[in-house]
C-alpha cells in the first residue's frame, strides 16, 4: 500500500543499504582509477585502532579491506591499549606529514586515559575523513561544506535516494551524540527539514516520534522504537547496532522494533545491511574527496547520485 509522506508517495519497502553501498563503492573505484591514470595518485587511508575491542577490530578490518577493493592504499596502525596519549599524538603528526596518507581515521572510543578531543583536534582538518575536527564540524554547520561525518552522510544519501528533495519534512533525530545525532540534525537542517532532536531527557518520546515524516534513530537500545511511535508512511533510518546473545549465538539488531513497525513504515533500513555498509562507503567517499581537495582538483559532487542511476548496458 503506498503512503504519502508530505506530498511524496513511498511504498513500504526495505531500503537496501548494502546494495546501495556496493554501487557507491563501484563508482568510487572508477574515480580512483581516473585519479591514478590522469594524475598518478593513489588515495591513501590510514586507520588507527587502539586496543583490542573485537567489534572495533571487525570494523577496522572491513574499512581496510574495502579501501583496497576500490584501489586505495590502506595503512593500518594497531596500538596497544596502554599506549600513551603522547605516542598516539606522535603517530598522528607523522600521518599528517605523510603525503601518501590522504585520510586519517582514529577508531572510537579510545581508552579512558586518552582524551578523545585532544586526539581529534590533532588530525589535520584536510585529512579528517570522519569529519570530527571542530573546523569540519563548524564548516558543516555553517554551510555544509566541511568534511561530513560518515554515518550521517550515509543516512542523508539513503533518505534523498528514497524521497528526493527533503525540504519541509519533519525529521526527528533520536540521539544527540557527536558522531551521529548532532551532525545528522545539522545535515537535515541544511537539507531544509524541520528538525527535532530527542534524547534521554526528552518528555514523551513516542508523541514526538509520531510527528516524524523522517525518523533517524541512534540510541543503542535494541528494539526501543515501537509500532505506536510511528506515523504511518514515515521513512525510518535505524542506525543502532546492538549485539544480542540468543540461542548460543550473537545476532545484530537495531534500535527499531523492526517486525512490529515494518508494514506501517513508508520505508525502513534493516540491521544489518542498512546504514552500516553506507557508513564505510561514505568513509571511502570522504577519502576520495580529501584526495581531490589536496590535489586542488574539483571533486564530482554528484558521484553518489550517479552511482545509483539506472545504467544503460555497457557494450564490450
Ligand atoms: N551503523 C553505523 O554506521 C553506526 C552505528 N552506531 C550505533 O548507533 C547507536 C548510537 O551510537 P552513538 O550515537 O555513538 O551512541 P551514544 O551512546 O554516544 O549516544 C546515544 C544517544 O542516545 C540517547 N539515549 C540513550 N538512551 C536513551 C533513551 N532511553 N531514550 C532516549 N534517548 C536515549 C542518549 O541521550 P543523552 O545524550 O541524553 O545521554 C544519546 O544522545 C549505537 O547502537 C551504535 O552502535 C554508531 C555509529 C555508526
Ligand atoms: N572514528 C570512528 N568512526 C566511525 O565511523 C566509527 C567509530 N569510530 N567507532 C564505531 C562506530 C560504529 N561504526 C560502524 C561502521 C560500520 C558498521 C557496519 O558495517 N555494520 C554492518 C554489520 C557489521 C557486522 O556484522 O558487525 C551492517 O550494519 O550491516 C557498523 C558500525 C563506525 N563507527
Ligand atoms: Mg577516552
Amino acid at each position: 500500500m503506498p503512503h504519502l509522506v508530505g506530498d511524496k508517495r513511498v511504498d513500504g519497502k526495505l531500503i537496501d543499504g548494502k546494495a546501495m553501498a556496493a554501487k557507491l563503492r563501484e563508482a568510487i573505484g572508477e574515480q580512483v582509477a581516473h585519479l591514478h591514470t590522469h594524475h598518478q595518485v593513489t588515495p591513501g587511508l590510514a586507520v588507527v585502532l587502539v586496543g583490542e575491542d573485537p567489534a572495533s577490530q571487525v570494523y577496522v578490518r572491513n574499512k581496510a579491506r574495502q579501501a583496497g577493493e576500490v584501489g586505495m592504499q590502506s595503512f593500518e596502525h594497531r596500538l596497544d591499549a596502554s599506549v600513551s596519549e603522547q605516542a598516539l599524538l606522535a603517530l598522528i603528526d607523522q600521518l599528517n606529514q605523510d603525503p601518501a596518507v590522504n585520510g586519517i581515521l582514529v577508531q572510537l572510543p579510545l581508552p579512558d586515559h586518552i582524551a578523545e578531543t585532544r586526539i581529534i583536534q590533532a588530525i589535520a582538518p584536510a585529512k579528517d575523513v570522519d569529519g570530527f575536527h571542530p573546523i569540519n564540524v563548524g564548516q558543516v554547520a555553517i554551510d555544509g561544506q566541511g568534511m561530513t561525518p560518515c554515518t550521517p552522510l550515509g543516512c542523508k544519501l539513503l533518505l534523498e535516494h528514497q524521497l528526493g528533495d527533503l525540504s519541509g519534512q519533519h525529521a526527528v533525530v533520536l540521539g544527540r551524540s557527536n558522531i551521529v545525532g548532532k551532525p545528522m540534525a545539522n545535515l537535515l537542517l541544511q537539507a531544509n527539514c524541520t528538525v527535532t532532536v530527542a534524547h534521554s531527557r526528552t518528555h514523551d518520546l513516542p508523541a514526538i516520534c509520531r510527528q516524524a515524516d523522517i525518523l533517524v534513530v541512534a540510541v543503542g537500545r535494541p528494539g526501543m522504537v515501537k509500532r505506536d511511535w510511528i506515523k504511518p508512511g514515515a521513512v525510518l533510518i535505524d542506525v543502532g547496532i546492538n549485539r544480542i546473545e540468543e540461542d548460543d549465538r550473537t545476532r545484530l539488531t537495531g534500535d527499531i522494533d523492526f517486525q512490529s513497525v515494518q508494514d506501517l513504515a513508508g520505508a525502513i533500513t534493516p540491521v544489518p545491511g542498512g546504514v552500516g555498509p553506507m557508513t564505510i562507503a561514505c568513509l571511502l567517499l570522504n577519502t576520495l574527496q580529501a584526495s581531490y581537495q589536496q590535489l586542488n582538483l574539483p571533486f564530482p559532487d554528484d558521484l553518489a547520485e550517479r552511482a545509483w542511476q539506472p545504467q544503460a548496458a555497457t557494450t564490450p
